[in-house]
């Protein structure tokens, strides 16, 4: 597993958890700007989610690190990504399966369930590196920190 530091997220919270995981899958951006991009190739996605809370649960959990890992890597490895139409579309720019785009997702799949816990933790940062030269940082906008 690739080892670095992230860049860090300012929040108030109690706690912060950090998830790594990888899953290998496959793309195309179906943009004439795209380049070699346009055609199917794979990726090692390498990511890293942060959540954050103030309260733990019953087995002193944020959140289960395992639970993390499992709804992204058991939902897109070894997938082709541009078929899950759930997640993407290759008719619609800001859903087409970039890098931004995928990071995106990811925070979504997360916080949903986070929404389902009764701690209510917040994902407040994916950091998704597509190559080893290419990453995004996708941060949800926050109510009451002047996003809202
Ligand atoms: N803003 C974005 N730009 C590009 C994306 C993207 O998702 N968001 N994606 C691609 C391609 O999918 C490609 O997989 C990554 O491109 P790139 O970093 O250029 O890949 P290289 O390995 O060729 O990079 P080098 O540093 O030149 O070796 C393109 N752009
Ligand atoms: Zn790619």
């Amino acid at each position: 597993m690739l080892q670095q530091i992230y860049p860090s997220v300012q929040h108030d919270y109690c706690y912060e958890l950090n998830k790594d995981f990888h899953f290998a899958a496959a793309h195309y951006i179906p943009s004439d700007d795209a380049g070699k991009c346009r055609l199917t190739h794979g990726h090692t996605y390498f990511a890293n989610v942060t959540v954050a809370g103030g309260e733990l649960d019953d087995s002193g959990f944020l959140v289960n690190f395992a639970i993390i890992k499992q709804l992204i890597h058991n939902r897109f490895d070894h997938t082709l990504l541009n078929e899950d139409t759930d997640s993407f579309d290759n008719g619609i720019s800001h859903r087409f399966p970039t890098t931004e785009v995928v990071a995106r997702v990811i925070h979504d799949l997360v916080q949903t369930h986070l929404d389902s816990l009764p701690n209510r933790p917040q994902c407040l940062q994916v950091f998704l590196r597509e190559t080893p030269t290419s990453y995004c940082i996708y941060r949800p906008k926050r109510k009451g920190k002047g996003n809202d």
